[in-house]
């Protein structure tokens, strides 16, 4: 079970808290859909449960260890035990996909090894059958940055894969996608629930896929949770709660008919 107990976060500078004593609670095995507006705060939230940035209050618990409690040693043992994927998909650019993809296992693996690229035999063969799960064997000894955005982040997932975690968390994984390739890329994330049963924690902009993949749904708004439950209570007044319109610049960001949320002006 992964417990947010009371975390909040204030950046350096910045008047508000990006997350106000937030509680969350996930069971294991949940794929939950955190949706909010931009600078609601979804990312701090994701990056706060594995210490990529440090909760000012309260604490993080996965699976009865308190991350937030943890030294440098112990929180690189439990990242071992943690996915990531993100937005720009965080890979090494000009090695292979078949090193990125051993690089998942880089937080378990002797640090000699890792910094002399001496990969087993073993490495190669899991990282070879985490690409085969992901469509990507014959790519495996090309670079990364000859690679489109839809196969970059699927090499990001079969690092995932080879990492075995038990939680995935995803910083927006599929915002730099079109639409084609990131439905392929949630198809991907959600067979890692239903057949491995990893407990699943994404931030998303577009709360169609969120409604289709996700068995739960947190909205995030101005730092606090505003809506928790089931895509089917997700309705048109809960979406308005999520997605207040913008008081600066008066923009309803709110596109309901359209069932899609433009988050910032880019998207428009
Ligand atoms: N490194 C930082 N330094 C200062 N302020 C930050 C930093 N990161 C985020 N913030 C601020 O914290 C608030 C929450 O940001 P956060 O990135 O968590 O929101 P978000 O919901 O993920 O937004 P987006 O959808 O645009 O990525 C925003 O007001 C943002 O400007």
């Amino acid at each position: 079970m992964l417990e947010l107990k009371g975390i909040s976060k204030r950046y350096a500078g910045e008047k508000t808290f990006a997350l106000n004593r937030v509680d969350l609670r996930i069971m294991p095995g949940e794929f939950v859909a955190v949706l909010g507006r931009s600078g609601a705060g979804k990312s701090s939230l994701i990056r706060c449960i594995n210490r990529l940035e440090e909760p000012d209050a309260g604490e993080v618990v996965w699976n009865g260890q308190s991350i937030t409690g943890m030294n440098a040693r112990e929180l690189r043992s439990i990242r071992g035990e943690i996915g990531m994927v993100f937005q720009h998909f965080n890979l090494l650019p000009r090695m292979s996909v078949l090193t990125n993809v051993i690089a998942g296992s880089f937080a378990v693996m002797p640090r000699w090894r890792s910094l002399i690229g001496a990969f087993t035999r073993e490495d190669r063969t899991r990282a070879l059958s985490a690409l085969r799960e992901v469509g990507l064997e014959e790519l495996a000894k090309r670079r990364v940055e000859d690679l489109s955005g839809g196969q970059k982040q699927r090499v990001a997932i079969a690092r995932v894969l080879m990492q075995q975690p038990t939680l995935l968390l995803g910083d927006e994984p599929i915002s730099s996608l079109d639409a084609v390739t990131a439905k392929r890329v949630m198809t991907y994330i959600a067979g890692l629930h239903i057949e491995r049963g990893i407990t699943i924690v994404l931030n998303l902009h577009d709360v169609a896929m969120a409604r289709a993949y996700a068995t739960r749904i947190v909205g995030i708004t101005a730092g606090c949770i505003t809506f928790d439950d089931t895509p089917e209570q997700l309705g048109e007044d809960e979406l308005r709660l999520i997605y207040p319109p913008d008081e600066e610049d008066g923009i309803n960001i709110l596109n309901l008919e359209r069932n899609e949320v433009h988050v910032s002006r880019e998207y428009n």
